[in-house]
């Protein structure tokens, strides 16, 4: 296994996979550069949409596959954004239309909402809320063919607390309103090395790592 698809259109995904999987001697192609268009997200978990990316993703290039889903869970919204968080603001604008809580597939109908537009919602949906606590959660799957028996699973949380106020250039989506309490930084102000240290999708990809040591896939072992 040399080459890997890495099923996602996210930059800033791909930004830091690059740096997580360089050690690997991997070469990882994003799958907007092979014309692979974005997977139906439909799931309520996600273990399920990140197996269903990687599945599409190889399926269309007859590469193995590596598929990221991720958001975050805030504990005063019952663990939402969640699988939603991608398009958080247009699910919640669904909701009021509808006049209560809708029930969407996650990854909806629509393209990802702007981070601005989700983080703004975000806010506005703690506003008065004492409790600020959340995760980000990240699962990662590899398939080796799209029919792959045993997809590689790997996945990892970071902990931390909503801000009001942005803070930090960094990262990329919620991050600049994710607080460190242990440092006092947003994940928007971590460098991008102490980021992928730390975060939800670093320690998923050395949990993953290892389970392909372990599975003598990495290129000491490459199948
Ligand atoms: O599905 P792909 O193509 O990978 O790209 P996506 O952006 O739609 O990705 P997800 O479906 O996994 O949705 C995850 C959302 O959660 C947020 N998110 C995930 N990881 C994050 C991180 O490290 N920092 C900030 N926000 C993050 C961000 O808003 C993402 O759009
Ligand atoms: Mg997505």
């Amino acid at each position: 296994m040399r080459q890997v698809v890495l099923a996602s259109g996210n930059a800033g995904k791909l930004r830091e996979f690059a740096a997580l999987l360089a050690p690997l001697g991997l070469e990882l192609l994003p799958q907007t550069a092979l014309g692979v268009p974005a997977a139906e997200e439909p799931f309520g978990t996600f273990l399920e949409n990140a197996l269903a990316k990687a599945r599409h993703a190889s399926r269309a290039t007859g590469l193995p596959a590596l598929a990221d889903d991720s958001g975050i869970c805030v504990e005063a919204l019952g663990g939402r954004p969640g699988v939603w968080s991608a398009r958080w603001s247009a699910m919640r604008r669904e909701e009021a239309a509808a006049g209560r809580r809708a029930v969407a597939a996650p990854g909806g109908a629509g393209p990802a909402d702007t981070d601005a537009a989700n983080n703004a919602q975000l806010v506005a949906d703690l506003q008065g809320q004492a409790d600020r606590r959340a995760h980000y959660y990240c699962v990662l799957v590899l398939v080796r063919s799209p029919d792959d028996p045993q997809p590689i699973v790997a996945d990892g949380s970071w902990y931390g607390e909503v801000l009001d106020a942005p803070r930090g250039a960094g990262g990329f989506g919620y991050d600049p309103h994710f607080l460190i309490p242990s440092v006092g930084l947003t994940a928007a102000e971590l460098d991008a090395e102490a980021k992928n240290r730390s975060s939800h999708r670093g320690r998923a990809m050395r949990a993953l790592v290892e389970r392909l040591r372990e599975g003598g896939l990495t290129q000491a072992g490459a199948a």
